[in-house]
């Protein structure tokens, strides 16, 4: 199976070594448009190989789609990440140009691909894939939940000083500073709820501590992060591959569930060979649901910036 990775940047390169590490795909081809750059990222990992014990083959290229043909799956990481200070959402003058003309690429060469768009802003990003290349909507998944959940069991763990494979939670809503909705009320230690070892006010710093993941470490680091994104990616791309029917919170479009239409939001979504094979209806409580229905209109917002 063949796995193209568009943008050999940060998180591109991390989710290429990711998924090479993880030895599930015969080859990983890694795009950039800087000259040498994805060549030069595929040979550094490559003689990371007979270290790390893969076989993956990786090939990197400067921007020729015709070494992407017959992907089963392309990961669009390609435009340019926040600097402290910013939103997501203000990248979107330059990554929308960006997404859209690498995402009609990879389905030139791949009519069969199924995309997993993680340029930001992510939900809007993968609205425009949407909008943009008549791919099916089980084909066009937005990374954002996976790695915003991880966050949150970074968090929870972290708060009850447990160890994070204790905990299981899930955050879904827009992959937004203010839009990220962290299930705190269906989150457990060992199927015990976490309420009953952290106070309420306590799961609030948690859920707060979750949404600014991304703008905290952005502020550390002076870019954003990409490990944690990469390992994310190479998860849902491991599940689809290996057709794992795993459940992940993942955008996708939207049809009337959870009361919303039109929308690319993060939603509980099985993955397996079919992409999206089915999205998953959880009970919200009222607040909940207040939270997933203002995260949309900020994404919807964000939504009306595209010149479509
Ligand atoms: N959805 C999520 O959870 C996450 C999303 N992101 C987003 O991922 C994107 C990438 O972040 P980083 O890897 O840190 O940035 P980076 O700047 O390290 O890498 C981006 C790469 O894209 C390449 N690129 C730009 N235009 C291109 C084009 N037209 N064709 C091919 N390659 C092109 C650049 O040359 C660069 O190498 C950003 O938009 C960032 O906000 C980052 C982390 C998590
Ligand atoms: O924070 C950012 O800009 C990058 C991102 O989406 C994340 O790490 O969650």
């Amino acid at each position: 199976m063949k796995v193209t990775v568009v943008g050999a940047g940060a998180v591109g390169a991390s989710c290429a070594e990711y998924i090479a590490i993880k030895n599930f795909a015969a080859e990983v081809v890694l795009l950039d448009i800087k000259e040498g750059y994805a060549e030069g990222k595929a040979m550094d990992l490559m003689q990371t190989a007979s270290l790390n014990g893969f076989d993956t083959k990786i090939t990197g290229v400067t921007d020729d789609y015709s070494k992407t043909a017959d992907s089963a799956i392309a990961v669009i990481t390609s435009g340019i990440p926040r600097k402290p200070g910013m939103t997501r959402e203000e990248l979107i003058g330059i990554n929308a140009g960006i997404v859209k003309t690498v995402a009609s690429n990879l389905v030139k060469y791949s009519p069969d691909v199924t995309l997993i768009v993680v340029s930001n802003p992510m939900d809007t990003m993968t609205y425009l894939v949407h909008k943009t290349t008549g791919l099916p909507k089980n084909k066009i998944i937005g990374m954002g939940g996976a790695l915003d959940s991880a966050r949150f069991k970074y968090r929870l763990a972290e708060a009850m000083e447990a160890p994070i494979s204790d905990i299981d939670g899930m955050v879904i809503g827009g992959h937004s500073d203010t839009g990220m909705v962290p299930l705190t009320s269906h989150a457990t230690r060992n199927s015990i709820k976490v309420s009953e070892f952290l106070s309420e006010d306590r799961l609030q710093q948690v859920a707060e501590d979750t949404k600014v993941g991304g703008a905290t470490l952005t502020k550390l680091l002076g870019t954003s992060a990409w490990y944690a994104p990469g390992a994310a990616v190479s998860g849902l791309v491991q599940a689809i591959a290996c057709d794992q029917k795993k459940l992940f919170p993942c955008s996708t479009l939207l049809e009337g569930e959870y009361d919303l239409d039109d929308i690319c939001i993060g939603v509980p979504v099985i993955l397996g060979r079919g992409g999206i094979e089915k999205i998953v209806t959880i009970p919200l409580s009222d607040a909940e649901k207040a939270k997933m229905q203002e995260s949309a209109e900020g994404v919807k917002k964000t939504n009306a910036l595209l010149e479509l």
